[in-house]
């Protein structure tokens, strides 16, 4: 697929909740994703730790491209790793529809947004509550997503940081309408209405996903608040 088919797709989907995997049921992975497909998922977020650029350690490239050929469903990879650049052809290689890195990881991402871009696949830039909306403001030409992390990055479960609404907004000034603006971290349906209203268009979405008995009433709770409170999509 290329660059412009897999736009192309992520925005069909949107407003779309993206579950972190990160909170799934290891031991049966490709149950959980079975049923998430069930259960309306279009997009499966890949939370990938490294155990230096944040506290935690999770999975690599070797997994996802092992579920890759299990499911159709977008593959949206968060690298939450030190150097990105060093690992980025195995993550190409295990079939990512886009991949996003931190700037606080890759100061000068110019170079690797354009290495993702030229290989087909959506470049995501993605920043810590502690980072301002201006310290990636000069790259938004050249990424096709920016993930704002309303939890300090490593782990699922953690409590919404109430003031990513107020960065969302300033976000979505900045970047207009082009870029797809991701939120991640304490999204569930008491959290969502904030960002959306302040123009987010994927919410990733963990432990109100995966902590629900079941999954397609959590995603459509979220998708329809989404609808209601977000921006209007012309798909
Ligand atoms: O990137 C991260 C954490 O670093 C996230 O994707 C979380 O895994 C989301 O989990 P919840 O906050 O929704 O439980
Ligand atoms: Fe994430």
């Amino acid at each position: 697929m290329d660059h412009s088919t897999r736009k192309q797709k992520l925005r069909a989907c949107l407003p779309t909740i993206a579950p972190s995997m990160l909170k799934c049921d290891y031991g049966n992975l490709q149950a959980e994703i079975e049923q998430l497909t069930r259960d309306g998922a279009q997009v499966l977020h890949w939370d990938v730790m490294d155990g230096h650029f944040v506290p935690n350690l999770s999975y690599g490239a070797l997994l996802l491209k092992s579920l890759r050929n299990k499911t159709d469903l977008f593959y949206d990879a968060h690298l939450m790793i030190s150097d990105p650049d060093r690992y980025l052809d195995d993550y190409l290689d295990a079939g990512c529809d886009a991949i996003t890195f931190h700037i606080e990881a890759v100061p000068e991402p110019t170079a690797l947004l354009k290495r993702i871009k030229d290989a087909g696949v959506l470049a995501g830039l993605s920043f810590n509550p502690q980072t301002p909306v201006s310290a990636i403001e000069p790259f938004f030409g050249e990424t096709d997503l920016v993930l704002l992390m309303s939890v300090e990055p490593g782990f699922g479960g953690q409590s919404f940081i109430e003031s990513s609404v107020e960065k969302m907004q300033q976000l979505r000034t900045a970047a207009g309408l082009d870029v797809i603006l991701s939120i991640d971290g304490g999204i569930g349906p008491d959290t969502l209405s904030g960002p959306a209203r302040s123009g987010a268009d994927l919410y990733v979405a963990g432990s109100s996903v995966f902590g629900e008995e079941d999954y397609g009433v959590a995603i459509r709770e979220m998708e329809t608040l989404a609808r209601d409170q977000g921006p209007t999509y012309s798909n």
